[in-house]
């Protein structure tokens, strides 16, 4: 008998348990529909188990060491001896439970879902073949219709010499038992230099090798700029504009050549984008086309006919708040639901390095590309009163672009100490279009690093 001949019927199958699908099986199983939900990895996807999370708890780690080495200039002497030990410890038993997903399944088990691991893909609208971990195949037809998940996988660049070598991506970084004594890391956006940062506060001799001409180029350039003296001050070293040409493993260790340099190190960390999970879907069998970047989605984050594709293939932005954002509002569809529809306009988003780095909206290039009357303003965190009791790492800034027309903030950056955290006041006001001669009359709490914002507010169009 063949083991397609397994033929069922359900209201929704979810392929690919990321933030969003996760979110999204959840609440259509509590809402009674029978769900079937499928990951050929660990149910809540890269997030938890490769990514924010156990990257958070590295920066954590590598934040309290930095602050330990401030106490020379602040409060006497500490004598710093880093230990990777409790870093790798606190990833594998509190974060990631080993990389396991038993609590992760049992949760939506509990919740009324049908979880299966394995690899799924479509078979026509509506119609989903979930190839199972024993080799065994279910179709399953699916009433309300499909849900994508799939996020995305490292993308390793054309480098010569680069296959086959055992070259870490987050994956293995994220796993990393032991710090290297020197790091390569190629790539410079998010993930480049978080990891940086955290490898070099524990000691390793780090190099950045950035293809861009900046550091985080999706950012406003005065932030790329800001991150990259203080990688320099702590003794990252961070090449821009660099061409990688070929990469050697030998003995041990790698060799990256860029142009006539020889960079070495006894690990390489690739962080140079990432590849949708896109191939092998079976996006054709939907009428939709497998080799895209991305799967166009509506307001309502539908693709085709009984099908809602959410999280980082749908090219919103590559972040779990984006994924569960529109987890939520594809439930509200499925369930047949009136509700906002998805809009994109105050998107934030945080690296977390030290100063994080954190924006939201438009940045200036964006805002003048899209033809807007542009003012901008600006100020450093440091010469803030909160930044001048700081001390050393309260490097940052905050800028601010303003439609000049309609007297609203259509983005703004925040880098700095708890930069996230600042940023959400601008995150409001780029969401609710606060008008600005309303944010001028806010008081601002003495002395805090969101009080920069006024200070910004006031440079604004000088
Ligand atoms: C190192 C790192 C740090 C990050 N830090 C942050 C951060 O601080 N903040 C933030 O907002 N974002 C961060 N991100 C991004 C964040 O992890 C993703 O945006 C988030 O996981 C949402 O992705 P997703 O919902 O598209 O799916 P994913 O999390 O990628 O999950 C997709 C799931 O689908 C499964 N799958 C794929 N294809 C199939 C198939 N055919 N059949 C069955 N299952 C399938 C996969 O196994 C996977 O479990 C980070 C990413 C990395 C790599
Ligand atoms: N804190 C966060 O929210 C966070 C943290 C990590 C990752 N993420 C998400 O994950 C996504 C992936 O992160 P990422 O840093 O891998 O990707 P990215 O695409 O943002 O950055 C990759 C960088 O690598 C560079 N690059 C490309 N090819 C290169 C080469 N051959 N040599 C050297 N440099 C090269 C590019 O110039 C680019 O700036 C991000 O876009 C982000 O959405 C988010």
């Amino acid at each position: 008998m063949s083991n397609e001949q397994h033929e069922h019927e359900v209201d929704l199958v979810v392929v690919g348990l990321g933030p969003g699908g996760e979110a999204l099986a959840t609440g259509a199983a509590q809402a009674g529909l029978s769900v079937v939900a499928v990951d050929k990895h660990l149910v809540g996807g890269e997030c938890p188990y490769y990514g924010c999370i156990p990257s958070k708890m590295m920066l954590r780690a590598a934040g309290t060491l930095a602050e330990a080495r401030r106490a020379g200039t602040l409060a006497g002497d500490v004598d710093v001896t880093p230990s990777w030990a409790p870093v790798a410890r606190r990833i594998r038993e509190e974060a990631t439970d080993d990389w396991d997903d038993t609590v992760a399944v049992r949760r939506l088990e509990d919740a009324g879902a049908t979880v299966h691991h394995g690899t799924a893909r479509l078979d026509g609208v509506r119609r989903v073949l979930v190839e199972l971990r024993d080799g065994s195949t279910r179709a399953y037809t699916a009433r309300r219709g499909v849900v994508v998940n799939p996020g995305t996988r490292p993308a390793a660049p054309p480098v010569p010499g680069l296959e086959g070598t055992p070259y870490w991506t987050n994956r293995e970084a994220l796993q990393a038992t032991e710090v290297p004594a020197s790091l390569v890391v190629l790539g410079g956006g998010p993930i480049g230099c978080e990891l940086a940062q955290v490898f070099a506060r524990f000691g390793s001799r780090v190099t950045v090798l950035q293809h861009n001409e900046r550091l985080l180029p999706h950012d406003e350039p005065e932030a790329s700029a800001a991150l990259e003296r203080v990688l320099a001050e702590e003794g990252v070293r961070v090449v821009t504009g660099a061409e990688t040409s070929e990469v050697r493993w030998a003995d041990g260790g790698f060799t990256v050549m860029v142009g006539e340099e020889r960079v070495t190190g006894d690990r390489l960390l690739v962080a140079t984008g990432r590849t949708p999970n896109l191939d092998g879907l079976g996006l054709d069998t939907v009428g939709l086309d497998p080799s895209a970047r991305s799967v166009e989605v509506d307001e309502r984050l539908r693709a085709a006919e009984g099908l809602w594709v959410v999280g980082d293939v749908t090219g919103h932005g590559a972040y779990t708040h984006v994924s569960m954002y529109q987890s939520a509002i594809a439930l509200r569809d499925v369930l047949e639901q009136d509700g906002p529809s998805a809009a994109y306009s105050a998107v934030p988003h945080v690296t977390f390095t030290d100063p994080e780095v954190a924006g939201v909206g438009m940045t200036e290039q964006q805002a003048r590309d899209a033809g807007l009357r542009v003012r901008t303003g600006s100020t450093p965190m440091e010469s803030s009163s909160r930044g001048f009791v700081h001390g050393p790492g309260a490097a940052g800034l905050v800028k601010l672009v303003e439609d000049a027309d309609r007297g609203v903030l259509v983005g703004a950056t925040v880098v700095g100490p708890a930069g996230g955290e600042v940023l959400h006041a601008l995150a409001v006001a780029v969401h609710a279009e606060v008008p600005v001669d309303r944010l001028r009359t806010m008081i601002w709490a003495y002395p805090t690093f969101s009080r920069a914002i006024e200070s910004a507010l006031a440079d604004l169009g000088n």
